[in-house]
């Protein structure tokens, strides 16, 4: 654990989807706070971390199974203000002498709405026009509060959705104020570090500082890797290990002869001109493309990538004497989408390879300063250590790059259709004024050719998906609304002037049900 000046507060995990939105709505209120699992939460550990405030999360389990997850006990002697959400309320409930049941037909899922009953602090300025939207997602319910608790919100299958132990700054509720489905829920987690008494004092500067302290004492007088890729992500965290460890710190770029069209010169001119670090342009097209020949399975076109990444940074570690560590700009989503965060129970969607697909042995350790950051607190770091406006708001572009973007099998002829038209796509959109109001913009090029008729001959090639989509952390993502104008526009231009593609539609599944990328 980082010794820090700051107030703090421990959230315990007890296995939720969402409890990183937790965290990221009290970092939007500047307040430090860590995420546990609650195996590791012993009072012992309680103590040791002296929090100002505790928040039990939401989890998959029933209290009413034996065994299932609790708090430890003294906890609720500390004097310490807690809130429990979800699984979190049930298991202070249950602890602290109440009741929970399972069935009884009691389940709610998705949009509730509750009515409030009674004045309490931490609904200040929330229910202003009687009852609220809420988020449900829950089987088992209270049936019966614990002594000292108090009603002060009612929903039709959840007569106790908000229940209060004011004498000793207890709360909890039964739908999760951390998702955008609860629209002003952030609220109540506003008036709750209030009465806390926190001060908001927690800022990116302050992450900063954190970070640079935490690299250093990880790393020591070793050495560090950094794969740098240009996006935002492995840039930021670049920069930042550089300023933690200055020279100990070589970056190294892989083409994987997946990139689009001009990368490889753009990063390496970027970062030679901006940046006094070492940075080594590995140039294995060859060896990714010919591992990936024939292969058409989208696991394990991500397996193959996330391996040789790792062969490729463990060949350049070993030429460069006590280089121990890999830094990589992994974030949150790529986390929790890969594998479980805390042991919880979240499935994974897919390998992003630098998380799900590392090699079990590894020589190299991992520095991973970004890992519970989502993407726009990433660009807010970037700001705050200086980066130019033009890297960081550059579009997220994925490791394994333009193979998940070539469904089925990958060939160079494919790839190089691929990156003429997402180049003039791209373009478009540049053109067109709308780069930064998009996440992200892509063209896939899709493993079917189509008859078309141009210049009065038959034509037989390849039809390509456009994909833009607008999201705050990639966790979700609608498609951006282009006009009919726009489309027409640089659907003519990619037939035009790509030789290969005859054929251009507009992809408009959100996430989810889709993800971002097509595979
Ligand atoms: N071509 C590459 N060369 C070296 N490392 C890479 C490359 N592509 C990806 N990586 C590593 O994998 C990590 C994850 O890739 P990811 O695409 O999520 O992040 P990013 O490229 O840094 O940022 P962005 O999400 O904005 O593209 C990177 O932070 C980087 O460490
Ligand atoms: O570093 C990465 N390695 C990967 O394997 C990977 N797969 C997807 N992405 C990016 O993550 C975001 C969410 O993508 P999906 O909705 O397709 O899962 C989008 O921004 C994707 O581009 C990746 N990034
Ligand atoms: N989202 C939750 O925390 C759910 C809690 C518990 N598993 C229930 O179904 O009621
Ligand atoms: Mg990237």
């Amino acid at each position: 654990m980082t010794e820090t000046a700051h107030d703090r507060l421990l959230i315990i995990d007890f296995g939720s989807q969402v409890t990183q939105l937790i965290a990221r709505r009290l970092r939007e209120l500047n307040v430090y706070c860590e995420i546990h699992p609650y195996q590791n939460v012993t009072i012992e550990f309680v103590r040791d971390f002296a929090p100002k405030a505790v928040i039990f999360s939401g989890g998959p389990d029933s209290v009413t199974r034996e065994g299932s997850p609790r708090a430890p006990q003294e906890i609720f002697d500390l004097g310490v203000p807690i809130l429990g959400i979800c699984y979190g309320q049930q298991v202070m409930m249950h602890q602290l002498g109440g009741k929970v049941e399972s069935g009884h037909g009691t389940a709610e899922f998705g949009r509730a709405f509750v009515t409030p009953k009674g004045d309490l602090s931490i609904l200040d300025g929330w229910f202003t026009e009687g009852d609220e939207q809420v988020w449900m997602s829950h089987g088992d319910h209270v049936s019966e509060i614990a002594p000292g608790f108090e009603v002060y919100g009612t929903s039709p299958n959840a007569p106790y959705a908000i229940t209060a132990d004011t004498s000793r700054n207890f709360y909890a509720v039964q739908f999760h104020p951390e998702v955008h489905h609860t629209p002003r829920g952030a609220k109540l987690y506003e008036n709750f570090v209030k009465l806390a008494g926190f001060g908001g004092d927690w800022t990116m500067g302050a992450y900063r500082e954190q970070m640079i302290e935490k690299i250093r004492e990880q790393v020591g007088d070793k050495k560090v890797i950094c794969g740098l890729s240009g996006g935002v992500d492995s840039s930021v965290a670049a920069v930042l290990i550089h300023e933690a460890i200055g020279d100990q710190l070589t970056c190294v770029f892989v083409d994987h002869g997946l990139l689009r069209k001009g990368e490889a010169e753009e990063v390496v001119t970027m970062f030679r001109d901006n940046y006094n670090m070492q940075l080594i342009h590995a140039d294995e097209q060859e060896l990714f493309l010919g591992e990936l020949d024939g292969q058409s399975d989208p696991e394990t076109k991500r397996k193959i990538i996330g391996k040789l990444f790792i062969d490729v940074f463990q060949k350049h570690a070993d030429t460069i004497e006590g280089a121990e560590f890999l830094a990589q700009g992994t974030l949150y989503p790529d986390v929790i989408e890969s594998v479980s965060f805390s042991g919880g129970p979240s499935v994974t969607i897919k390998s992003h390879h630098n998380v799900g697909g590392l090699p079990e042995k590894m020589g190299l350790k991992l520095v991973e300063p970004l890992r519970e950051l989502f993407k726009d607190e990433v660009r807010a770091l970037g700001r705050e250590l200086g980066l130019p406006a033009s890297f960081i708001g550059r579009h997220p572009f994925p490791g394994p790059g333009l193979a998940i973007r070539c469904p089925g099998e990958i060939t160079r002829e494919k790839l190089d259709i691929l990156r003429e038209a997402d180049a003039i796509y791209i373009d478009q959109i540049r053109k067109h004024g709308l780069y930064d109001e998009i996440w992200q913009a892509f063209v896939a090029i899709l493993p079917v050719r189509t008859v078309g008729v141009m210049g009065d001959g038959r034509t037989y090639d390849y039809a390509c998906a456009l994909r833009a989509v607008t999201s705050v952390d990639g966790m979700t993502a609608d498609y951006y609304p282009f006009t009919h104008e726009f489309l027409g526009e640089t659907a003519t231009r990619i037939i035009n002037e790509v030789k290969g593609i005859n054929r251009c539609t507009y992809d408009i599944t959100s996430k989810p049900p889709g993800t971002i990328e097509w595979e």
